[in-house]
C-alpha cells in the first residue's frame, strides 16, 4: 500500500486498469447468463454467435490490459526496488562505525538479503494483487444487482478470507524474524569456513562448526516448516472456501429459482461472479509468508536507517598544513563499560611526529580511525587549523589524510584499481614510485600482471608483511599532510622495518604530519613526543611539534 501511495500517478493508471479488468472480467459471467437465458430460450443462432464473439473480444481486452497493468506495476515496484537496494547498500556504506556496533556483521550482511526478499514480495505481483483487493467491492455490488442474498453470502466468506489473512501475518510475525537472525548465523558460519579456513582446521575446529551448522539449519528449516504449514494451510482453506462458496450459493440459489426469484442463468453467472469477488482475498492469504517476510526485512533495514550515517557537507581548508589538535576526546562504544580514554588533549603542529603507545586494547587505533573521520568520537573535538573536523567535508578530509589501518585490506580489483582510489589522478609512473618507496618494486616485476594483478579476498592470501607494505604503498599514493600510520613496521623483515624508518624519516624531512601507533622501540626512541594510552584517564598535553630523530 505504501508503495502504491508513493506513485500516485502511475498508481491512479494502474487502478484504472484494475478497474476496467474487474469489469471485464465480469464479461464471461454476463456471457453464461446471456447464453442461458436468451440462446437457450428462444435458439436464436444470431445472438449465440453476437455474444460468443463479444466474449472473445472481452478476453482478449482482459489479457492485453493485464500485460498493460503488469508493466505500470513493474515500473512502480522496480523504482521503489532500485531505490531501497540503493539505500540500504549506501546505509552500510555510510553508517558510522562507532554507532553501528550493536550490528553484528551476520545482522548488516542479512539486511541486502532482505532487500531481495522485499522485491519478490512488493514487485509486480504483489501491488497487482494489493490493487484487485478494493475491485472486490465492484464485483460484490454487480453481484448484489443479480441477487443481494447472494452478494451477502460470498461479502461473508471474503470476510473469513481477509481474517485469515490477517491472522496468518500475526502468526509468521516471529518466527519471520526468528528465521531471519537464525539465517544470518548460518551465514556468519559459511563465511567463517570459507575466511578462517585454517583456524577452523588446525584447532580442529570442524566438528564444533558443524555442530552449530547443524543446529542453525535444523532451526531455520524447522522455522521454514512450521511458516510453510501455515502457507499451506492458507492455501488450503482458500480451496475449501471457495468450494463451500460454490456450495452456498449454488444451494441457495437453487432455493430463489425454486420460488421463482432467480432464474438459471442469474444462478450460474452469479456463481461465477461470486468466485472473482473471492478470488483477491485467496491471493492475498496464499501471499501471506512471502508479505511477512520481505515486512520483517524491511523493518530491519528502518531500523538500520536510525543508525548515525557520516555526515556529508563540510567545508575544505585549502590551506591546512597538517596542525592537529585532539581536544578533550573520549570514545566509548554501545554496550561496553566506560569509555576507552578520556579527556585525551594531543597538540601537533604542522610537521610534527607523535608516537602512540599503551597496552594492547588501549585504544591506539580507535584514534586513529576517529581522526581519520571513520569513526565520531563520544565527547571533545578533533581540530584541524582550529576548526572541528566535523565541520570539514569528509571527501575532503580523507583526501588529505594519508591512512595506513592495522589491517590494511583491499577492494575487489587489481593493484592499480585500489591504489587509484587514494588518488584517482595517479598515474602508473606515480604508482609505481609509491610501490618503490615501500620496497615493493620487486614484488610487482615479478608478478607476470605487474599493476594489473587481482587483489583477492581483500588481500589477505598475499603475506602480511607484503600486505602491510601495500598499505604502506596506498598511503603514499595519498600523500596528503597529515600521516595517520598503524603499526606501520609491525610483522616486517629487517629490510621491510629499515625501509619504513627511512620512510618515516623522509616524511618527516618533507614537513608532513606524522600520528604513528606502534610497539616498535626503534620508532619510540626516534620519536620526541610519545603519547602513552592507558586507559580511562590517559589524557595528557603534548608537547609542542617534535620531529623524528635524524638518528632513527
Ligand atoms: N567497531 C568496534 N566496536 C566495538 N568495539 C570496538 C570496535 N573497534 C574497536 N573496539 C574496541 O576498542 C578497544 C580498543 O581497540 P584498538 O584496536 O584501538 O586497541 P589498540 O590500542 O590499537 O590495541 P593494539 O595494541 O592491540 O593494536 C578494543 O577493546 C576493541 O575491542
Amino acid at each position: 500500500m505504501a508503495r502504491l501511495a508513493r506513485a500516485p500517478g502511475e498508481t491512479a493508471r494502474l487502478l484504472a486498469i484494475t478497474a476496467l479488468l474487474a469489469v471485464l472480467g465480469l464479461t464471461v459471467s454476463l456471457f453464461v447468463m446471456q447464453v442461458l437465458n436468451r440462446y437457450v430460450t428462444h435458439g436464436v443462432s444470431a445472438t449465440l454467435l453476437t455474444l460468443t464473439v463479444g466474449a472473445l473480444l472481452a478476453v482478449t481486452a482482459e489479457h492485453q490490459l493485464r500485460k498493460l497493468r503488469w508493466v505500470i506495476a513493474e515500473s512502480i515496484a522496480g523504482d521503489q526496488d532500485r531505490r531501497l537496494a540503493t539505500g540500504v547498500f549506501g546505509l552500510l556504506l555510510t553508517a558510522d562505525l562507532r554507532a553501528q556496533t550493536p550490528w553484528s556483521a551476520a545482522a548488516r550482511e542479512e539486511l541486502m538479503r532482505g532487500v531481495e526478499r522485499a522485491r519478490v514480495a512488493f514487485g509486480p505481483a504483489g501491488l497487482t494483487v494489493v490493487a484487485d483487493l478494493p475491485f472486490s467491492l465492484l464485483v460484490l455490488t454487480v453481484l448484489a444487482l443479480l441477487s443481494p442474498t447472494l452478494a451477502g453470502i460470498t461479502a461473508a466468506f471474503c470476510a473469513v478470507l481477509a481474517f485469515q489473512a490477517w491472522l496468518d501475518q500475526r502468526r509468521l510475525a516471529t518466527p519471520s524474524a526468528t528465521l531471519s537472525r537464525a539465517a544470518g548465523e548460518v551465514n556468519t558460519l559459511v563465511a567463517s569456513a570459507v575466511h578462517a579456513a585454517e583456524t577452523v582446521r588446525h584447532f580442529r575446529a570442524q566438528t564444533v562448526l558443524m555442530g552449530r551448522w547443524q543446529r542453525l539449519t535444523e532451526q531455520v528449516w524447522a522455522i521454514g516448516d512450521r511458516t510453510g504449514w501455515v502457507q499451506i494451510g492458507g492455501a488450503s482453506l482458500t480451496q475449501v472456501t471457495q468450494a463451500l462458496l460454490g456450495v452456498a450459493i449454488v444451494g441457495v440459489g437453487a432455493l430463489q429459482v425454486v420460488a421463482g426469484t432467480l432464474d438459471v442463468g442469474t444462478l450460474v453467472g452469479a456463481n461465477l461472479i461470486a468466485g472473482r469477488a473471492l478470488m483477491p482475498f485467496g491471493r492475498i492469504v496464499q501471499y501471506g509468508r512471502t508479505l511477512r517476510a520481505a515486512a520483517t526485512a524491511v523493518a530491519e533495514a528502518r531500523r538500520f536507517a536510525e543508525v548515525a550515517v557520516e555526515r556529508s557537507g563540510g567545508r575544505a581548508l585549502p590551506s591546512w598544513n597538517g596542525a592537529l589538535t585532539v581536544q578533550d576526546l573520549a570514545i566509548a562504544f554501545p554496550g561496553q563499560d566506560g569509555p576507552l580514554f578520556s579527556n585525551l588533549t594531543v597538540s601537533v603542529a604542522a610537521g610534527g611526529v607523535v608516537a602512540l603507545t599503551g597496552r594492547n586494547g588501549a585504544g591506539k587505533s580507535v584514534l586513529l580511525k576517529a581522526i581519520a573521520g571513520l569513526m565520531e568520537p563520544s565527547q571533545g573535538q578533533i581540530l584541524a587549523d582550529g576548526v572541528d573536523r566535523r565541520l570539514l567535508a569528509l571527501d575532503w578530509w580523507r583526501s588529505r589524510v594519508s591512512y595506513l589501518p592495522q589491517e590494511p585490506l583491499f577492494l575487489p580489483g587489481t593493484l592499480r584499481d585500489n591504489l587509484r582510489l587514494a588518488r584517482p589522478e595517479a598515474s602508473d609512473d606515480d604508482l609505481l614510485r609509491c610501490l618503490a618507496d615501500a620496497d615493493l618494486s620487486g614484488f610487482v616485476e615479478r608478478h607476470p600482471q605487474h599493476l594489473d594483478m587481482v587483489l583477492d579476498n581483500g588481500g589477505r592470501t598475499l603475506a602480511p608483511g607484503i600486505r602491510r607494505r601495500l598499505g604502506l604503498a596506498r598511503a603514499l599514493v595519498t600523500d596528503g599532510p597529515l600521516y595517520l600510520l598503524d603499526e606501520p613496521s609491525e610483522g616486517l623483515d629487517r629490510e621491510g622495518a629499515r625501509v619504513v624508518y627511512q620512510r618515516l624519516i623522509d616524511l618527516a624531512q618533507r614537513g608532513r604530519t606524522l600520528i604513528i601507533a606502534t610497539h616498535d622501540p626503534v620508532i619510540l626512541n626516534g620519536t620526541h613526543c610519545v603519547v602513552h594510552l592507558d586507559g580511562p584517564r590517559s589524557g595528557l598535553r603534548s608537547p609542542e611539534a617534535p620531529t623524528l630523530r635524524a638518528a632513527l
